[in-house]
């Protein structure tokens, strides 16, 4: 199920803005890695280029590989729906398709994909997703109400079982705690802890705390200045980067002093 991810040599650019350079990491299957930075260091960006999210927008590119357990994604004869489906992304504000109802919520990912599904394997897909994204006991009575029906925490928990009922190996979570109060933050931070048993999870976020809290491993990124890429500066165990950081930059993040 989960895969370890191998970034080489990699570059993004938006048209001729070189906005993430030259950055080469090694995540560990069944682990959380999170991504910190100042504002606008390219952590998002460099996210997307996990999953080829970024070839959605104009003029994106990149250079370099991202090798899943020995295919680079970046191979012509790779399939971006199909590397989309086997990693998959949770954003920052939870999404799910307002009218359509939970169990559907759930279900979209796999109909997008035209995986033909009888009742019986939906309501199971439906029930063990549910569980999975630690939503289930919270709304198996009202599994045909719309998504919009549900709290920000329960949505976003909605979107999490929608990316697990596909089956990825990895997630991508961009900030997907930063819309929500602290109760559900730590209900996602639980939920991301159980998940690492059987994914392999790369969160971007904010809060140092949360990073501290959830993470295995942690990359520093920072940018030299306007115009410049975002680079990647150090990562480490997580503890580590926390106590004693190889660079000044990560200690002066960390500790609060800029970004
Ligand atoms: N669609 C885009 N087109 C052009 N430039 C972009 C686009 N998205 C991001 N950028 C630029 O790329 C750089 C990295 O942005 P990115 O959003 O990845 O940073 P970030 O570290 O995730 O920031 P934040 O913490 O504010 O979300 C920034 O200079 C940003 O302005």
């Amino acid at each position: 199920m989960a895969q370890r991810i191998d970034v080489k040599d990699l570059d993004v650019y938006y048209g001729t803005f070189h906005a993430v350079a030259d950055v080469s990491m090694m995540i560990e299957a069944r682990s959380v890695t999170a991504l910190i930075g100042p504002s606008g260091c390219g952590k998002s960006t460099f996210l997307r280029t996990l999953n080829r999210m970024h070839e959605v927008i104009p003029g994106a590119r990149v250079d370099g590989t991202v090798t899943v357990d020995g295919v680079d994604l970046y191979d012509p004869a790779v399939d971006p729906v199909a590397v989309r489906r086997q990693i998959g992304m949770v954003f920052q504000r939870p999404n799910p398709f307002p009218t359509m109802s939970i169990a559907e919520n759930v279900l979209a990912g796999v109909r997008l994909n035209n995986r033909r599904i009888s009742k019986s394997d939906a309501a199971d897909l439906v029930e063990t997703s549910l569980r999975g994204a630690n939503l289930w006991k919270e709304v198996k009575d009202r599994l045909d109400r719309p998504g919009s029906s549900l709290s920000g925490g329960q949505q976003q928990r909605l979107c999490i079982a929608r990316a697990i009922a596909v089956k990825p190996q990895i997630l991508l979570m961009d900030e997907p705690a930063s819309a929500l109060d602290p109760i559900s933050t730590l209900a996602i931070e639980d939920l991301i802890a159980e998940l690492k048993n059987d994914y392999t999870i790369v969160i971007v976020t904010h809060n140092m705390q949360q990073a501290a809290r959830v993470s295995d491993r942690t990359a520093f990124f920072n940018v030299a200045g306007t115009g410049e890429p975002g680079r990647l500066i150090e990562m480490d165990d997580t503890r580590t980067m926390f106590s004693t950081p190889s660079v000044q930059a990560t200690e002066d993040y960390i500790s609060g002093r800029f970004g």
